[in-house]
């Protein structure tokens, strides 16, 4: 885990806190994960895409809902109009003609049935766990860890970029319209890291507390790693699908 140097025990200034988190995420994000590489480099086959649409759901649909806990803890009403747009990024304006919409299209644009992927009731038990320990995060951490754990978002400009290019260039079936998810997303990505890296520098005034948002990406870079572990476990080469779990191959 990424500890403060010994000089910073008076705290660091918000720049070095802020080349610390960039440093969490250059080590620990999601990208650098060997499933993603199998990915971008065309190597997955289409039941490991849609295992991986399918679980992803699992993520998308939880969101809005830590979103939510963030919305009602703050007392700031200016944090709160900007935080709200999160919501509205994901859930539309009727609920599906948002960000979650566009997923579920993702992922019957790979050959899912809409409501299976709705239902979530196929997705791995580690998926479950993963996206349960989000919401939980969020709602019992301070209003500051929560924060600090939406940073993986300074990231994910990047991943999409590697991937959206690639999945469209190496996988035949993929189509603009199927990824049409990931085309917002990086400028509301930018938009709601921004906001949240400046809110972090601004409360994050002590040892403590530095430590503490640090610990938070950690979690969610961790939180991430392991929601693709668990895929590559279960669909990859010599996998063990869990009881219960998507399993195109049976009966
Ligand atoms: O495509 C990705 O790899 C990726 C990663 C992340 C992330 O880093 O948490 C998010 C998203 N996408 C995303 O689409 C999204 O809406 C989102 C919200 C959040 C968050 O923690 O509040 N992360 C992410």
């Amino acid at each position: 885990m990424t500890r403060f140097s010994s000089a910073a025990k008076n705290g660091l200034t918000p720049a070095a806190l802020e080349a610390l988190l960039r440093e969490v995420g250059a080590a620990r994000y999601h990208n650098r994960h060997p499933l993603h590489h199998k990915m971008v480099s065309g190597a997955l086959s289409r039941v490991q895409l849609q295992a991986w649409a399918l679980n992803r759901y699992c993520y998308q649909a939880i969101i809005p809902r830590k979103d939510a806990m963030i919305l009602a803890r703050a007392e700031d009403p200016g944090f709160r109009a900007e935080w709200r747009k999160r919501i509205e990024d994901h859930d539309g304006t009727n609920g599906w003609d948002g960000g979650i919409a566009r997923w579920v299209k993702l992922a019957t644009g790979l050959g899912l049935d809409e409501a299976m992927v709705k239902s979530e009731r196929l997705a791995l038990p580690a998926t479950r766990f993963a996206v349960g320990a989000y919401l939980s995060f969020c709602t019992e951490r301070s209003l500051l860890e929560a924060v600090a754990s939406s940073l993986t978002e300074l990231f994910s400009p990047v991943i999409i970029g590697e991937r959206v290019p690639a999945m469209l260039a190496k996988y035949d079936y993929v189509t603009e319209d199927i990824l049409a998810y990931f085309k917002p997303r990086p400028v509301q990505a930018s938009r709601d890291a921004e906001f949240a890296l400046a809110y972090v520098l601004k409360y994050a005034d002590s040892p403590r507390k530095q430590q503490a948002v640090i610990d938070a990406l950690v979690f969610k870079c961790d939180l991430l790693w392991s929601m693709l572990d668990a895929l590559e476990h279960a669909y990859g080469e010599d996998g063990h699908i869990p009881p219960g779990a998507f399993d195109p191959g049976a009966a």
